[in-house]
């Protein structure tokens, strides 16, 4: 898959912009805070209908104007697609080749993104790793994030009738109906993961023994709020979310909070069998992170037979030389990938014929040299 072209107009810093990418690698630079991320983000949005770093969409309409529109052209099975999101503070819509489309149809477009945040994907809270079996596992499984999203709708509204609950203005039996959503939807949440897990780790974990000369195996394990043995079918999964989650009643009325289910898994990760969240150094942990990110690309190939999009936002030059190396050494001229940094630091010397400088200033963009 590849974008074609991007126009945006009111996106963040850029009132009109409009650009067409390299096939192989964008590196787009220039001094702090002039738009760079703001670019990878509009790629983003554009394929997963929702920004990685704005808490709301109005964030990312620029200051002073009521709308947003970012278009993009992508390749898509050989395929040219037109997609159009129209942005507004309370509003948004999606048009696929000027049809009105359900975001969900985005799911059949890959994009992977490292920013710098998911360095702390191995040592930072479960949350984190929440974040990566939701967006970035999730997304290898086109009707994950519609399940996802159903999920944590329910999760939400339980929650506010667990408070109902408790302060006496809701009757106790006012849950079945959300009980059954949450069981159902929660045990296919479950289910997908481990089933994409499956096939990521595995891949993960060859890339890592490469990346690392063969001296650290990497593994990982999913730490679910429920007593899961391995192999389970989804309908196993959602009887023992049911006779669980029965039992834990009382105590979430008390504490108004959903306290079984994917929302409160986590996964564990292992380098030559110790925890690495825990033991693993800095490096080590960063290597974990690239692994995972490339192995997503694999799969992702794998499963749709085509690589996805590859968005590293200021990640390049975080990691060492050989890191880099390795990371160029599988993308260039199989993935599109744009890559955003202040400093490059002369990498483009060095992956001669592969891709094309762009220079981004005060919301302005222009291509500054083929390298
Ligand atoms: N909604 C908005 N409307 C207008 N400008 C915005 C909006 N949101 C952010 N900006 C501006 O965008 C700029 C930041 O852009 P961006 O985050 O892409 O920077 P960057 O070039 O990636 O910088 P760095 O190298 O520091 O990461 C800032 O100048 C900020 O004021």
């Amino acid at each position: 898959m590849r974008v074609l072209n991007v126009t945006l107009k009111n996106f963040r810093n850029y009132e009109e912009a409009s650009f067409a990418p390299h096939q192989a690698l964008n590196i787009i630079t220039g001094p702090n805070a002039q738009g760079k991320t703001n670019l990878l983000e509009s790629i983003y949005y554009t394929l997963r209908g929702r920004s990685f770093r704005a808490e709301r969409d109005k964030d990312i309409i620029q200051w002073q104007k009521d709308t947003t529109t970012i278009q993009t052209g992508v390749l898509y099975k050989a395929r040219k697609i037109e997609i159009k999101w129209k942005i507004k503070e309370n509003n948004k819509k999606l048009t696929i080749n000027g049809v009105d489309t359900p975001r969900a149809e985005l799911d059949h477009f890959g994009v992977v993104l490292f920013c710098p945040e998911d360095l702390n994907l191995v040592k930072g809270s479960p949350q984190e790793r929440r974040k990566f079996l939701d967006h970035d596992v999730g997304s290898l499984n086109p009707g994950y994030g519609k399940t996802w999203r159903q999920y944590a709708r329910v999760v939400t509204q339980r929650n506010s009738l667990l408070k109902e609950i408790r302060d006496r203005r809701a009757s106790q039996d006012m849950l079945e109906v959300w009980d059954e959503q949450l069981y159902r939807h929660g045990a296919r949440v479950i289910y997908l993961r481990l089933q994409i897990l499956k096939k990521l780790i595995p891949i993960a974990r060859n890339i890592h023994l490469q990346i690392t000369s063969g001296g650290e195996e990497l593994q990982a394990k999913y730490l679910s709020s429920l007593a899961l043995e391995p192999g389970l079918t989804e309908e196993q999964i959602y009887q023992i979310f049911l006779k669980t989650g029965q039992k834990m009643r009382a105590t979430e009325i008390q504490r108004c909070q959903t306290m079984l289910g994917p929302h409160r898994d986590d996964l564990a990760l292992f380098i030559n069998g110790i925890e690495a969240r825990s033991f693993g150094s800095q490096g080590q942990q960063r290597t974990v992170t690239l692994s995972l990110k490339l192995s997503q690309l694999e799969l992702w190939y794998r499963e749709f037979g085509e690589y996805p999009i590859l968005l590293l936002d200021d990640v390049l030059f975080e990691l060492d030389k050989s890191r880099q190396g390795m990371l160029l050494e599988r993308i260039i001229n199989k993935v599109q990938t744009f890559i955003t940094t202040s400093f490059t630091g002369g990498i483009e010397e060095n992956i001669k014929g592969a891709g094309l400088l762009w220079q981004v200033n005060a919301g302005n963009l222009a291509a500054k040299e083929e390298f």
